[in-house]
């Protein structure tokens, strides 16, 4: 065999093994939360999220999953050696400017999807551009949007398959498709990160599916970072590419979805 195809053998071998260099859309060095000043949720908590990667939070009630997205966003008071997102700093010293500027690339959608049921769908998925400077001033109102931001709305309520609902007031919605609708929002807001925190628990097996597949393939398409927090561990396992489980204030594993099943995740937490 010839040096060269040895050494080729070799690269292909090692790029397997190496995890090619992503920047990352999360990093977070000892972070220690207490909510009572005695004792610790985290102590001394790192992570590290490529940029890109779908993240699933999995973990039984209490261990800290949203507290630890919340820390991370200084939505709530935590210490830190450093926290980074997409390399910018947001820890006790950044500026509240600062903050509300990373917090502005952070899609959030929760559990209770918070969409506004007395407006439209499309002024609902207007809201999402409140966060962006240029357009602060009435822009979440339908019929006083400036059409550029209309149509990014329409854009967007086209990758959740609902552009025929618009202009139906929310309130008619049904569950699943009001989570459409805060996904939509969320999108309106060009995040380069997601956090969904149980963004399916209020709906059925079906709706619920359809709901992370749309994140996945979003996040697959754009490129967007995603992380989801999920006591469903099929979900885990089928929609996100690395799955991390917090037990006791540390993350106990950490393991890509490929490498496990929903019958070894349940022996490690107890659930099914
Ligand atoms: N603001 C707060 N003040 C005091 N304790 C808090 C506060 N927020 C969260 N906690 C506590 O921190 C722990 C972790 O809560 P957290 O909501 O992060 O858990 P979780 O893993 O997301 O749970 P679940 O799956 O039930 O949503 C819980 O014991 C909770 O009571």
């Amino acid at each position: 065999m010839s040096s060269a195809v040895a050494l080729e053998q070799n690269f292909n071998a090692l790029s397997k093994i190496i995890e090619p260099c992503h920047n990352i859309a999360l990093k977070v060095r000892k972070l220690n939360v207490s909510f009572d000043g005695n004792s610790y949720l985290y102590r001394n908590l790192d992570l590290d999220i490529p940029d890109g990667q779908k993240l699933a939070i999995i973990g039984s009630n209490g261990a800290g999953k949203s507290t630890l997205m919340r820390a991370c966003l200084g939505i709530i008071p935590s210490q830190s050696e450093s926290v980074h997102f997409f390399d910018q700093p947001v820890d006790n010293r950044t500026s509240r400017r600062q903050k509300r500027n990373v917090l502005a690339k952070v899609g959030f959608v929760h559990q209770k999807h918070n969409i506004m049921e007395r407006l439209s769908v499309l002024s609902n998925v207007l809201h999402g551009a409140l966060g962006r400077a240029r357009f602060r001033c009435l822009c979440w109102n339908q019929a006083l949007a400036p059409k550029q931001l209309r149509e990014e709305a329409m854009e967007c309520l086209d990758r959740v398959g609902l552009t025929s609902l618009a202009s139906r007031p929310a309130s008619s919605l049904s569950g699943g498709q009001s989570q459409r609708v805060a996904i939509a929002r969320a999108l309106m807001q060009k995040p380069s990160l997601i956090i969904a925190d149980e963004p399916v628990a209020s709906l059925d097996p079906v709706a619920g599916n359809e709901v992370m597949a749309l994140f996945s393939e979003l996040s697959d398409e754009t490129g967007v970072t995603l992380v989801f927090i999920s006591h469903h561990l099929s979900h885990a396992v089928k929609y996100a590419d690395r799955i991390i489980g917090l037990k006791q204030g540390t993350i106990n594993l950490d393991v890509a979805a490929s490498n496990t099943t929903v019958e070894e995740l349940g022996s490690i937490y107890d659930y099914a």
